[in-house]
């Protein structure tokens, strides 16, 4: 199936954008509207799975919350498995962590340090890019555990806040589903 005009419409239709959430002054993109669109949120999985089918990706690492709700489905969509990098705590065996800070916070992200391998050709996934943080320290994450980061792949780019830059600093490809402005 190739993805049409009228799907990407769909898609960008369904992301509602909300001010001052969580924090006066951030513009919000919310995916929920677009979870709960089954046409929508499965045009989205098919956009990304098409673009990374045959790549040699060998898995999928998405970031706690929202990226597990991409990542997911587009690991088993490549036939791939799935690594969740977690918030603290949240992880039960050895982790490697890494700190960064975020458009309305800062915050640790950790992984389990067997999850991906030298070797491992790995697809970070997640639902929006805005500052890079959370992305820079996953693919620091994969790194440190010896494995290749091909590519980051959002659903949403907030093409005015850089981080597409910032991944681009650290040799990294990024593709968004849709763009918008952050602010
Ligand atoms: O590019 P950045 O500036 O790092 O921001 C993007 C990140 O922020 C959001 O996650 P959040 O930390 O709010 O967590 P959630 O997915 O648990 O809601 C979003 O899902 C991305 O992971
Ligand atoms: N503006 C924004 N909307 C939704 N999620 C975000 N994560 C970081 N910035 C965000």
């Amino acid at each position: 199936m190739s993805v049409t005009e009228q799907q990407l419409e769909s898609i960008k239709n369904s992301i509602k954008s909300v001010p001052d959430y969580p924090k006066p002054g951030i513009l919000f993109r919310d995916v929920t509207g677009l979870l709960e669109d089954a046409k929508a949120y499965s045009a989205t999985i098919e956009i990304l799975v098409e673009r990374y089918r045959n790549k040699g990706i060998t898995k999928v690492v998405g970031t706690e919350a929202r990226g597990f709700l991409f990542g997911a489905p587009v690991a088993l969509g490549l036939g791939v498995g799935f690594v969740p990098v977690r918030k603290p705590g949240k992880l039960p065996r050895e982790t490697y962590s890494e700190a960064f800070s975020l458009e309305y916070g800062t915050d640790v992200l950790e992984m389990h340090t067997d999850a991906v391998k030298p070797g491992d050709v790995v697809l970070v996934v997640d639902d929006l890019l805005a500052t890079g943080g959370t992305i820079e320290a996953t693919v620091k994450l994969i790194r440190r555990a010896g494995a290749e980061v091909h590519d980051a792949a959002f659903v949403i780019n907030l093409f005015d806040l850089e981080g597409e830059a910032r991944l681009k600093a650290l040799g990294l490809e990024c593709f968004s589903v849709v763009n918008f402005p952050g602010h």
